[in-house]
């Protein structure tokens, strides 16, 4: 039996990792964790039986505690619950699925503790992958992508020298407003924004692909993961979502990945690496799907990958202000306070202002990221 924790299983990614868990039967869950949603964690914890249960809010907890008396179910809480989740002593594979850079420190922690990370919180790595790393190298553990690009150029190294890269292809689907131009963008709405048009996800992330700060996100995940340079990453758009990632090697061979969007591939694959399990459901049709077709990425109308990618080339922390900028933004978005355009803004003047720290420890990114939500906060 492995055994797994999943930070967030209540989410997207949480919940299509335990689909994978049941249809498989020999992974034993031993820890789950959410933000407020007890209702789900209670029907989660009923059905896997696991020892802990993390929960963010104190309140919410309380109230599960309650629900799960009749249980052995320790419930746990606040920071201190999902280090102690991160960390629990059987556990072999931590699954990232929480959203936000509130999974550095549970990261950090089951590192550690030597667990081997099936990561899906990109925004980690993007803050904090100058720490993690070198950490995950130094406790010999295993950082396994589950975001879908990182999965498709993990799967396409297998096997293969990574000095051998030439470059990294990451595909993106262009969002649900590929092809508008910024005038059209002022007056889209949250329900425009949230239609993906290939992919079922959270919301952050829905929000993320449609200004393509999700693809800025992406490169900077991918640039720590596979130690590529910056200008070996390019982006390509390809809106069937067919082809998952690329990689071009040195003598232009280039593997592709390719599938339907179902995101229980890269889970179930991260989880069983090397091994391959089946996985039931659609599989790709060529004769139907007709054509893959490519573009270049617009990056005068969608801001958010050259804002990235700048953040990325300032480095330091540049990155953590990128990352902590938006995901303010797009709660305020989410909320509705804000339009779609602002997010732009946002990022844009939080970065502009920044004076940045050379390779931040730990409190220094927590205080970069502190400090740009007060500055963001007194303004907007
Ligand atoms: N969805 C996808 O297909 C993909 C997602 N990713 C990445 O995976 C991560 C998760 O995304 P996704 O599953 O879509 O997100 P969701 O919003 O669907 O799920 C987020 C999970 O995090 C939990 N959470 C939120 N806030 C807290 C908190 N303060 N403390 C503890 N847990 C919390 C949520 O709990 P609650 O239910 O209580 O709110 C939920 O379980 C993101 O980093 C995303 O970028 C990457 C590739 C694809
Ligand atoms: C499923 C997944 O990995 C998402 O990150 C997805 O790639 C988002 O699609 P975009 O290409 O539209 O950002
Ligand atoms: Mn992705």
């Amino acid at each position: 039996m492995k055994k797994i924790a999943i930070l967030g299983s209540t989410g997207s990614i949480g919940t299509q990792t335990l689909e994978v868990v049941r249809a498989n039967g020999d992974i034993q869950v031993l820890g789950i964790s959410a933000g407020r949603n007890i209702k789900k964690l209670e029907e989660q914890a009923r059905e896997f039986c696991p020892r802990l249960v993390a929960v963010w809010e104190e309140d919410a907890a309380r109230e599960l505690r309650v629900k799960l008396q009749d249980t052995d179910v320790k419930v746990v809480s606040g920071m201190e619950g999902l280090l102690e989740l991160a960390s629990m002593e059987e556990t072999e594979i931590l699954v990232t699925a929480i959203v936000g850079m509130l999974g550095i420190r549970p990261t950090i922690e089951a590192i550690r503790a030597g667990k081997d990370i099936a990561l899906a919180n990109k925004e980690t790595l993007v803050t904090a992958g100058h720490l993690i790393m070198p950490m995950a190298e130094k406790y010999g553990v295993r950082i396994l992508p589950v975001d879908s690009e990182h999965s498709a150029v993990f799967q396409c190294l297998n096997g293969e020298r990574r000095e051998e890269i030439h470059k990294l292809l990451i595909t993106a689907s262009g969002g649900p407003f590929r092809g508008r131009k910024r005038k059209d963008l002022e007056q889209v709405t949250l329900a425009d924004t949230l239609k993906h048009p290939n992919w079922v996800m959270g919301q952050k992330i829905t929000v993320d692909s449609a200004t393509l700060v999700n693809k800025g996100l992406e490169v900077m995940e991918a640039k720590w993961l596979f130690d590529v340079e910056l200008d070996r990453i390019q982006v390509v758009v390809q809106p069937q979502s067919a082809i998952h990632s690329m990689v071009e090697f040195k003598d232009g061979g280039i593997m592709a990945q390719l599938g339907t969007p179902d995101m229980r591939l890269p889970i179930q694959y991260a989880l069983y690496y090397p091994e391959r399990r089946y996985l039931d459901g659609e599989r790709l049709d060529f004769a139907k799907l007709g054509q893959i077709t490519f573009e270049e990425p617009d990056m005068e109308t969608f801001l958010g990958l050259p804002m990235a990618i700048q953040a990325a080339r300032e480095g330091g922390s540049m990155p953590t202000v990128f990352n902590a900028a938006n995901e303010l933004a797009v709660k305020k978005f989410l909320h509705e306070e804000i339009r779609f355009l602002d997010i732009y803004d946002i990022i844009g003047q939080s970065m502009g202002r920044h004076k940045k720290t050379e390779s931040p420890d730990l409190d220094e990114i927590l205080a970069v990221e502190n400090e740009t939500y007060q500055w963001i906060e007194s303004r907007w």
